[in-house]
Parts: C-alpha cells; sequence; structure tokens
C-alpha cells in the first residue's frame, strides 16, 4: 500500500461521536430530529469520498495491451472530472485533469487513467502532490517515453472560505520523460490539452 494508506483503527461509532462533535461546534443540536442519522451518513459517506485509502492505483494499470498497430503517438485523456479533498481544511477539491502518455510498446485501457485520478482524488491532498502522484505512477507501471498531467481546479477553501475568491482555479502540471524534454512532444501534448 501507499504511504497514505492505513486500515482505520477508528469504529464506525467513534466516527459517528465525532461527527456528533462537529455539528455541535458548527452550532446545531445533533438531538433535533433533522440531524439525528446525520453521524451514520456522513460516516458512510467518508468511506465513499475517501475510497482512495482502499486502493493502490498504481495496480489499475497493470492490465495493458501490447497488439497497438505501431501506434507511437501521444495518448491524451482530457477533462477528467474529480472531487478531491484539501488536506488543510478537508474542503473539496473540484476540477478536471488531462492525462496523457507516449507509449512505448504497451497501451493501458482508458478508463484506467481516470480509475488512476480518482484513487489519488480520494483522499486528503494537495494539488502539486496529487498532479505528481499520477504522472508518476503512470510512468513507474507503463515505463512510456512521456507522461504528461496537468489539472485545473477550485479550491473550496479559497472559494468559499478564508480569501473568499470565487471562480479563482489552481493550474498545475507535473511533465515527464519526452513530454518535458523534447520540444515537440511538450508542444503537442499541451495543444491537445488545451484543445
Ligand atoms: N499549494 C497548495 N496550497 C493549498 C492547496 N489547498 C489549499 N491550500 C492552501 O493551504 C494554505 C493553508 O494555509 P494556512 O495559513 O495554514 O491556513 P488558513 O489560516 O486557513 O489560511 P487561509 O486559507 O488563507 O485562511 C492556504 O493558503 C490554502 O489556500 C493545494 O492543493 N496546494
Ligand atoms: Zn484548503
Amino acid at each position: 500500500m501507499t504511504d497514505h494508506a492505513h486500515k482505520p483503527s477508528v469504529s464506525q461509532a467513534e466516527a459517528e461521536a465525532a461527527v456528533r462533535t462537529l455539528i455541535q461546534w458548527a452550532g446545531d443540536n445533533p438531538d433535533r430530529e433533522g440531524l439525528l442519522e446525520t453521524p451514520k451518513r456522513v460516516a458512510k459517506s467518508y468511506r465513499e469520498l475517501f475510497q482512495g485509502y482502499e486502493v493502490e492505483p498504481r495496480e489499475y494499470l497493470e492490465k495493458t495491451f501490447e497488439e497497438v498497430g505501431g501506434y507511437d503517438e501521444l495518448v491524451v485523456l482530457k477533462n477528467i472530472r474529480f472531487v478531491s479533498f484539501c488536506e488543510h481544511h478537508m474542503l473539496p477539491v473540484v476540477g478536471v485533469a488531462h492525462v496523457g502518455y507516449l507509449p512505448t510498446d504497451r497501451v493501458v485501457g482508458i478508463s484506467k487513467l481516470a480509475r488512476v485520478v480518482r484513487g489519488f482524488a480520494r483522499r486528503l491532498q494537495i494539488q502539486e502532490k496529487m498532479t505528481s502522484d499520477i504522472a508518476h505512477a503512470i510512468q513507474d507501471v507503463l515505463r512510456p517515453h512521456g507522461v504528461g498531467v496537468v489539472i485545473e481546479a477550485e479550491h473550496s477553501c479559497m472559494t468559499m472560505r478564508g480569501v473568499d475568491v470565487p471562480g479563482a482555479s489552481l493550474s498545475t502540471s507535473c511533465l515527464l520523460g519526452s513530454v518535458r524534454e523534447d520540444p515537440r512532444t511538450r508542444e503537442e501534448f499541451l495543444r491537445l490539452v488545451r484543445g
């Protein structure tokens, strides 16, 4: 498993008690009717929203196809929508990832690129690390000539609180191998991502 991953050592009851505390901290009464089942729902939804701790995204990339008919250009999957959570405030980070690689002799099923994005997104993250995590997983498993990952996302901790700048969006990129070093490949990747 990854450095993030660990088996939950808290019980469902403890998680529910923590949510109850936060409801009180927010200023509401956890015993009023509408909120009675909320701790249970929140604990359950956390299992879903943070599913990334239960998977090793690299494993999605292990099944590859070698019959690629001489295909030797970039493969780019754009606009992979994701929801993540900033590790500073645990507030949603909503955005899109664009993921590309220049295959050597193997390609991967394209859905797996989206699964890798989701696997890393459904953890507490900072965007720079998530960008790099995705790129390095592809680089390490597929061993392509190069990899490019661009992420654009809105951080709720900036758009709904704190500095409060609605619409501000953060762009990050991680380019590896020929997508970084070879000007033609780099241009091509960035053109495909922008287009
Ligand atoms: N680099 C980076 N910063 C992030 C990301 N998500 C949130 N942040 C920032 O993390 C910082 C945490 O700053 P702190 O000063 O510790 O927290 P804070 O007092 O809540 O700060 P404000 O958000 O400015 O009110 C803030 O500047 C956030 O905008 C991210 O993915 N990458
Ligand atoms: Zn934040």
